[in-house]
């Protein structure tokens, strides 16, 4: 992994643009929405990024850059269109300890630009390490169509009930019991019945405990997409061998992982509500299938 995504609080952050043409634009009209301080240096701009100064949303200086330019700010953009200009600026904004971005030199840049899928509080950030900006963007307009627009409303609803949850439901536990019942209930879209599944949720917070079973022939790849979230609730995951990369990948990072159990040991924490996978070779799950009719035996085309 050569570049590690994380998400910058904008509210103090300052940011230097310096070129406005079209790459430049592109840049803009992702920052200009987050509240980030924004500072425009080019020769000439375009309509779109006067029209952003015209609002007041940046501050324009339509001028050569001068290197004092690259001073008192924590981001700077280069998109000059002039490669040994971009260069020398880039070093020195390197020297001086800020963080550059050149937009056609992935070798200058400090950080990169994702595609993104912006559904307010909820960020979607898409990168291929600079390999295929193409296909960043293909894959965020499928999200696109996929993710309704008003998981913005969700998530500003949830955020704004995030204390009252805390307040009513003291033990940590049941708040995580709660959030999965009402993202079970309510899915992925906020309308008139959403707050009817919030106050639902609350009498809802019993765990049921599940096991579901996985054999070493099954190609991890091919498990039903319907197997996913049941992968993200695991509390426990029993193994005698190493877990293949890929399913150790699918599960919660904070399921404890553990030997195989016995028969009693495993029905004890089913009926405590927890939910346990078990990866064994094909003798283990059948016999482990016949001692737990419930349990999920997950392959191609289960579920
Ligand atoms: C490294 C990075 C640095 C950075 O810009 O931060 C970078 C570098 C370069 N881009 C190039 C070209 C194109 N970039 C796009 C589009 C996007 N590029 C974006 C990001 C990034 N581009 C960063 C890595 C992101 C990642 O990890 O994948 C996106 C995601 C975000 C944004 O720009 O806002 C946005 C899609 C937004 C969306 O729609 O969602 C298109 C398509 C188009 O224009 O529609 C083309 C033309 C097709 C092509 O050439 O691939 C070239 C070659 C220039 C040349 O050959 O002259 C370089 C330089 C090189 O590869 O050396
Ligand atoms: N157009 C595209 O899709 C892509 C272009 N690129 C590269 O990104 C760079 C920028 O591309 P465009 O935005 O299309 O270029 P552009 O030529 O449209 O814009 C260049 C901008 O830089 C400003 N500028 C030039 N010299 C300056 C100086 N000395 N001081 C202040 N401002 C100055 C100009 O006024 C203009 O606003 C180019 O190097 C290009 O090869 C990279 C990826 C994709």
């Amino acid at each position: 992994m050569q570049y590690f995504p994380l998400f910058v609080d904008t509210a103090k952050l300052k940011v230097l643009l310096i070129g406005a043409g079209e790459v430049a634009s592109r840049k803009l009209d992702l920052l200009a929405r987050t509240e980030a301080c924004i500072s425009v240096v080019a020769l000439d701009v375009s309509s779109e990024v006067q029209a952003y100064a015209d609002k007041n949303r940046i501050s324009l200086a339509l001028r050569t850059v001068a290197d004092e330019d690259i001073a008192d700010v924590d981001l700077i953009y280069l998109a000059t269109a002039d490669n040994e200009l971009n260069t020398r600026l880039a070093h020195l904004a390197t020297e001086r300890g800020i963080w550059v971005n050149v937009v056609d030199r992935p070798d200058l840049c400090r950080f990169i630009t994702p595609s993104i899928v912006d559904r307010g509080r909820l960020q979607i950030a898409i990168s291929t390490a600079g390999a295929a900006p193409v296909f960043a963007r293909e894959l965020r307009s499928r999200l696109e169509s996929w993710l309704p627009h008003s998981l913005t409303d969700l998530f500003d609803f949830v955020a704004a009930r995030r204390k009252e949850v805390q307040d009513r439901l003291p033990a940590f536990k049941e708040r995580k019991l709660f959030w999965e019942h009402f993202f079970r209930a309510n899915g992925d879209h906020f309308d008139d019945r959403t707050e009817q599944y919030y106050e639902e949720s609350f009498q809802n917070l019993v765990s049921v405990g599940e096991i579901l079973l996985i054999d070493d022939k099954t190609s991890i790849a091919m498990l039903p997409i319907a197997a996913m979230p049941l992968m993200q609730k695991l509390d426990h995951i029993f193994a005698n061998e190493v877990l293949p990369l890929t399913l150790n990948e699918l599960v919660r990072r904070d399921a404890t992982r553990a030997p195989l159990l016995s028969m009693d040991e495993l029905t004890q924490l089913l009926n405590a509500g927890k939910r346990s996978l078990v990866y064994a070779d094909t003798d283990k799950i059948a016999q482990l299938k016949a001692q737990f009719p419930q349990a999920k035996h997950l392959k191609s085309g289960s579920l």
